[in-house]
């Protein structure tokens, strides 16, 4: 039996986690306290929330004459007005329903007020809530056009993250800033040791899960079901990752036997993708523990894991201790980025990063790949990935890469891969990536 939980707990339950963001954390993270039998309703209300924050924001202060008397209050207020306002949003071309569920109003602050009663910072401040829902009720249309005039309100992201897209992209960054509106397609990387993506195709089908095709080894769902009605998915015949996270192994010219190092491999998806093309030695790296112990289960999922497999905890930013002293052929650097290019995926991302993040980070990519080329074979491939849109992380650090060293050579590779939306279709096939692939020269 399905029991739909109260909406006043949902409410709740997802002002917690828009609090917890608004704090810091990643939404993933967050996530990770909610009751269980709440947590697709309270993942699909946050992550609403997330998408809409600033217009939230916006028409809260001009509700509220004051700061709101505590975070929880403040998260409240923001996850019932991105409610409210599910209506006023465009939908993707083809959809009839958005992805959260429309309430009613007056089920909407009922709840809301309902959900007051659930903690004793809240408890206090029910009039409080109930006076600016009902304000906006009667002074949306007002309200709405006050806020719009913003650019952070249009378009849903800092300031500071317009800018930059707007000066990087000047033809096309409202169409990229837009991608963070929808949630990304449900893409499948199918796993080649233990299927092919013609008999895989063939099962969807059977299933009725009508996808279709993309570059080697992606398949694309043209609606998003649970993973657990995609036949084979338990038993490891496909994995969930983006179709331009799986180029990485198309450009690679993998041979068996060839020593790989995977620098920065959690969760390891495209460890996954390159052990599945060949037979290599993998050393995979990864600073973070915990996200180092997802490659294993995922690994071991997928039925990758032997002793041709070295997972270890280290800093690709420095050779000590880890490196065992022998050359890599193959070196891939999918180094931690700001992640601008998976927001539809993320969308906390866009309020967790600051300005000053991204040359923060850049920083460190560099540091990472100066490190990195001196564990290289000549002769060796150098494969560079972010998931960045920031130029900053892309296209600057590939010239970093070529001034720096004097022996690397520059191959074809598909350099910044936009997620752009192409006519109508507001859900682009792939998120924002940008691949750049080296080979060092035999002296
Ligand atoms: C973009 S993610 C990698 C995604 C992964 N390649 C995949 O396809 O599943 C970047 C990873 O780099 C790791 N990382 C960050 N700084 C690092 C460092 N100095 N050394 C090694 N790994 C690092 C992070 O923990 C994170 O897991």
């Amino acid at each position: 039996m399905v029991i739909t939980p109260k909406l006043s707990d949902v409410l709740f339950q997802s002002a917690q986690a828009v609090r917890q963001v608004l704090a810091g954390q990643s939404l993933t993270e967050a996530l990770e306290s909610t009751p269980k039998e709440q947590k697709a309703a309270v993942q699909s209300i946050s992550f609403y929330c997330m998408r809409h924050l600033a217009t939230a924001q916006a028409l809260s202060q001009q509700l509220l004459s004051k700061k709101a008397p505590n975070p929880l209050v403040n998260a409240l207020l923001l996850v019932s007005l991105c409610l409210l306002t599910v209506a006023r949003r465009p939908m993707p071309e083809g959809e009839l329903v958005h992805s959260i569920p429309q309430y009613q109003d007056f089920t909407i602050v009922d709840q809301t007020i309902k959900a007051t009663q659930l903690h004793k910072k809240t408890a206090a401040f029910k009039g409080l809530l109930n006076a600016c829902l009902r304000r906006y009720l009667r002074e949306q249309e007002t309200l709405w056009a006050t806020v719009q005039q913003s650019e952070e309100v249009q378009f849903n992201y800092p300031q500071w993250w317009i800018n930059l897209i707007r000066k990087s992209y000047p033809t096309k960054w409202e169409s990229l800033l837009k991608v963070a509106d929808f949630p990304g397609p449900l893409s499948l990387r199918v796993n080649r040791r233990k299927t092919s993506r013609e008999s895989f195709s063939q099962q969807l089908n059977a299933a009725n899960i009508s996808h279709q095709l993309y570059g080697e080894d992606a398949i694309i769902l043209d609606k998003a079901v649970p993973v657990q009605q995609i036949p084979g998915f338990e038993q490891g015949l496909c994995a969930v990752q983006d179709a331009g996270a799986q180029l990485t192994a198309s450009l690679l010219p993998l041979r068996d036997g060839m020593r790989v190092l995977d620098a920065c491999a959690a969760p390891g998806g495209k460890t996954a993708h390159l052990l599945e093309r060949a037979d290599i030695q993998m050393t995979a790296i990864d600073i973070e523990p915990k996200r180092l112990a997802r490659v294993a289960e995922n690994l071991h999922h997928l039925g990758l894991f032997s002793d041709k497999v070295r997972l270890l905890q280290a800093d690709a930013a420095t050779t000590q201790p880890w490196w065992d002293g022998e050359l890599f052929d193959v070196v891939m650097a999918d180094v931690p980025c700001t992640a601008s290019g998976i927001v539809r995926r993320h969308p906390d991302i866009k309020w967790l990063r600051q300005e000053k993040d991204v040359a923060k980070t850049a920083a460190l990519q560099r540091m990472i790949v100066k490190n990195l080329w001196s564990v290289l074979k000549p002769g060796g491939y150098f494969l560079y990935i972010t998931c960045s849109i920031f130029p900053q992380e892309g296209i600057e650090q590939a010239a970093f890469i070529q001034q720096t060293f004097s022996d690397a050579t520059m191959l074809a590779a598909p350099g910044q891969l936009l997620p752009e939306i192409t006519t109508g279709n507001l859900r682009p096939l792939h998120d924002g990536f940008f691949y750049a692939l080296f080979q060092k020269a035999v002296v």
